[in-house]
């Protein structure tokens, strides 16, 4: 029996991931990466541009594996038990959820749709959520199909909790017929749920396809005349939940916003819409903890906001530093191993030191935290110092920093002094959010700056996650099983091109704004290990250079018979290097269930879009820092899922995103993305075939010995790397490179061997 004294078991443990075996190969790995740095530096010829240029890369190479060594050095993670939560706390606190969406073509309100559904059924209180969607494309076909959405979660909410259904997205849990309940109860439930879910999907294509319903209802005025970027600020109560008590027929509330818009008046894309989400709940609903998803996000897992409460409810028990709990994002119907492992061992990696970043969706945020406070500002019970009291509280500072609305300060004050949120109705406050939504409430305001979600950088969530770290917060990470949100993700084609290089981008934008982690080295509380962690994610784009060069200098090597590798003993060097690396990276992925097929994809994938996506970003930062243009936002499309079935409930982690019959199989179009890859397959091909004619011959030897083998070798390890492109040369349609593309690289690549050839 347990003893009455002790003390009860938490509603978490941090488990430590650490590996003394993983670190040594680190180390391994970067002791080969130094030798090799060494060896050039011993050998070096300084006529020989070519030693220079590789010693310039693999020093870039090398800094990068010493920063993923220091990142992976301690993993760490949250485990947490949600069934003890209901013994613990009696009052849970209230959740303020918010769903983005922006354009309803590329995403499709049926997505948004299973989205909100999937949240409103949460395991949790009713009464104590409320789901706020704010549409940045102000569609009435947005708003009509959260109004279609709200009357099937009636009969949605109450199944899911009656049956406990694990996956509550509808197109997701239905795409499933459970076994033999043929006649029971459930079985007639479940049909009957299928037929109202396959009646809602209807009635909304069919709304997309025509606008009857626009003219037929008095409750789409407001949407008359507007155009995505021209319009006024709607707000609507889409479901109020009166007097909610927490029964488990009950639906939370149901808000659409959309805030004003004008032409040529910088909206500050999703930063902007997560702002006046913010707002519109704070003078709502208040709660203290905000949960945002991607439109395309669903909850998968019943217990999510159940998870996240463990998290914060046992840091406030104990030390209340904890900012956000991120949930890692995995995908359904895309072959996406890469970022599955990514966030699993560099995630857990940053997690063990001051926390994950925020990634943008799947997160729970304190709303205290988003109003700009730091970790200094708060006893140790949670409530504000008195230098805090007087710093925040002084009435015409807050109307300064957030913005003149009488309302919205008094809700600010009341979430700093965590009150409970009065209940009037949330038609009260509609003339309030009005108010709030306007293109310039946040004119001279810190919102932006250093309140809520921060702009600048078209990733506006490290952005705004190292805004949180510098000011002394940590952040905690859950890895369940299954999966707590799955969202989708564009199949490996243009639509990725254009995401990554916005990543990069956005990336960059940080790394040179004041927020970036190589500036006020003293002044921060961020963690020194924690900086190296952004320095990683901050500098992606630069990679693009030295990547490159490196998949060109084996050709030009070939074709100017110049070594680019050590000779004699020394290649082991790289021939360890290369093997240790491929199999290191090959047990990651196994590990976590992939096939060497995914891995082999995720391989090939990093190069092609570090070379033919991140090398934009470059451009980009470059014209943004000399003020000639700006960065956009455009907004990824997103797809049902289609391809696969299953809930996700009874798979791995591993499992999740294992690649589909497609994987490998590249998708081109005409843009300027698809040059540089075509152009580095061509020259790589065409040096080989210079070595299988004994071109080398012809050329003058040049320092080091001139090439070899390992060169040729390294010519076939590029093709491989860019085989989607060797493949895209003789397919046709969408998975050929198109003819102008092709003749442009061409082109090219003849400029680059007639130029080298005995040069
Ligand atoms: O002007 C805009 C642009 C986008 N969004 C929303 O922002 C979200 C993310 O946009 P998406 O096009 O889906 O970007 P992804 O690249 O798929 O998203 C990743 O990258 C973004 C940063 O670039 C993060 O914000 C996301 O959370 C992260 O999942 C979506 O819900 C959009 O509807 C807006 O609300 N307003």
């Amino acid at each position: 029996m347990a003893d009455s004294s002790s003390p009860p078991p938490p509603l978490c443990d941090r488990i430590s991931h650490k590996s003394y075996l993983l670190r040594a190969v680190d180390l391994t790995i970067l002791g080969l990466l130094f030798s090799l740095l060494l060896y050039r530096i011993l050998h070096v010829n300084q006529s020989d541009t070519v030693w220079v240029v590789a010693f310039l890369c693999e020093s870039c190479f090398s800094f990068v594996w010493l920063l993923i060594t220091c990142i992976k050095w301690s993993p760490a993670d949250y485990k947490t038990y949600p069934d003890r939560l209901d013994e613990r706390v009696h009052d849970l606190p209230s959740v303020d959820m918010f769903v983005t969406t922006a354009d309803p073509v590329r995403e499709p309100p049926i997505i948004v749709v299973n989205t909100v559904l999937s949240l409103l059924a949460v395991n949790y209180p009713a009464n104590k959520l409320a789901c706020y969607v704010s549409d940045d494309g102000c569609s009435p076909l947005t708003y009509f199909s959260l109004k279609e959405a709200s009357k099937f979660a009636k009969i949605w909410v109450p199944f899911c909790k009656k049956y406990n259904v694990n996956v509550r997205a509808p197109f997701m849990y239905f795409l499933n017929p459970p076994a033999a309940t043929e006649g029971s109860e459930f079985g007639k439930d479940w049909e009957m749920m299928k037929r109202e879910y396959e009646k809602l999907s209807q009635k909304l294509e069919e709304a997309t396809g025509s606008s009857h319903w626009l003219d037929a209802e008095d409750d789409f005025e407001e949407f008359s005349n507007t155009k995505p970027n021209d319009h006024s600020t709607i707000v609507k109560v889409v479901w109020e939940n009166k007097e909610g008590v927490g029964d488990e027929k009950e639906v939370p509330h149901v808000v659409y916003i959309s805030r004003e818009k004008r032409p040529n008046y910088l909206h500050q894309y999703k930063a902007g819409a997560m702002n006046f989400l913010v707002r519109v709940s704070g003078l709502m609903t208040n709660a203290p903890y905000m949960l945002n998803v991607d439109c395309d996000m669903y909850a998968n897992e019943a217990d999510v906001v159940r998870q996240a409460m463990c998290i914060f409810l046992q840091q406030s028990m104990n030390s209340n530093h904890c900012a956000f709990v991120q949930y890692p994002q995995y995908f359904y119907d895309s072959n996406v191993g890469e970022l599955t492992v990514l966030q699993l061992y560099l995630g857990r990696g940053i997690a063990g030191i001051q926390g994950p970043l925020y990634g943008g969706s799947g997160c729970f945020h304190t709303r205290r935290v988003m109003y700009g406070l730091s970790l200094d500002d708060l006893e140790d019970d949670g409530s504000l110092s008195s230098i805090a009291t007087r710093k925040y509280l002084a009435e015409e500072s807050l109307a300064r920093e957030f913005g003149k609305s009488k309302e919205m300060v008094k809700s600010v004050v009341d979430a700093l002094q965590r009150k409970s949120y009065l209940h009037n109705t949330l038609k009260d406050s509609l003339e309030a959010a009005q108010e709030v939504g306007h293109c310039h409430y946040e004119y001279q305001t810190s919102w932006g700056n250093t309140i809520g979600w921060l702009y600048d950088s078209t990733t506006e969530d490290v952005n705004t996650s190292i805004g949180i770290h510098s000011r002394g917060w940590t952040s905690s990470y859950i890895l369940p099983d299954p999966p707590a949100f799955l969202g989708c993700m564009p199949q490996g084609g243009p639509g990725t091109m254009v995401q990554q290089r916005r990543w990069a981008t956005g990336l960059l934008e940080v790394l040179f704004n004041k927020q970036s982690p190589l500036i006020g080295m003293f002044r921060r509380k961020i963690r020194f290990r924690q900086r190296l962690a952004y320095l990683y994610v901050f500098s992606w784009g630069l990679r693009s250079i030295p990547e490159l060069f490196y998949c060109l200098l084996p050709a030009y090597c070939v074709l100017h018979n110049s070594a680019l590798f050590p000779k004699g003993v020394y290649l082991g060097i790289i021939v360890t290097l290369v093997g240790m690396h491929c199999l290191y990276t090959l047990w990651e992925f196994m590990s976590l269930g992939f096939s060497v097929q995914s891995w082999y994809v995720s391989q090939s994938f990093g190069r092609i879009k570090t070379t033919c996506s991140w090398l934009f970003s470059i451009f980009d930062i470059i014209l943004k820092l000399l003020g000639i243009s700006k960065t956009v936002f455009i907004v990824t499309k997103k797809t049902m899922p289609e391809t696969k079935s299953g809930s996700g409930s009874e798979k791995s982690q591993g499992e999740v995103d294992c690649p589909n019959k497609d994987s490998g199989k590249f998708e081109f179009d005409g843009s300027l993305y698809f040059l540089p890859g075509t152009f580095i397959v061509l020259v790589n091909l065409a040096a080989l075939a210079g070595c299988s004619v004994g071109l080398q011959r012809l050329s003058p030897r040049h320092g080091g010995g001139g090439s070899g083998l390992a060169e040729a070798c390294g010519c076939v390890l590029v093709v491989i790397l860019f085989l989607p492109f060797l493949k895209g040369m003789f397919e046709k349609g969408k998975y050929g490179i198109p003819l102008s593309t092709l003749s442009k690289a061409a082109f090219l690549a003849v400029l680059f061997v007639v130029f080298y050839v005995g040069n």
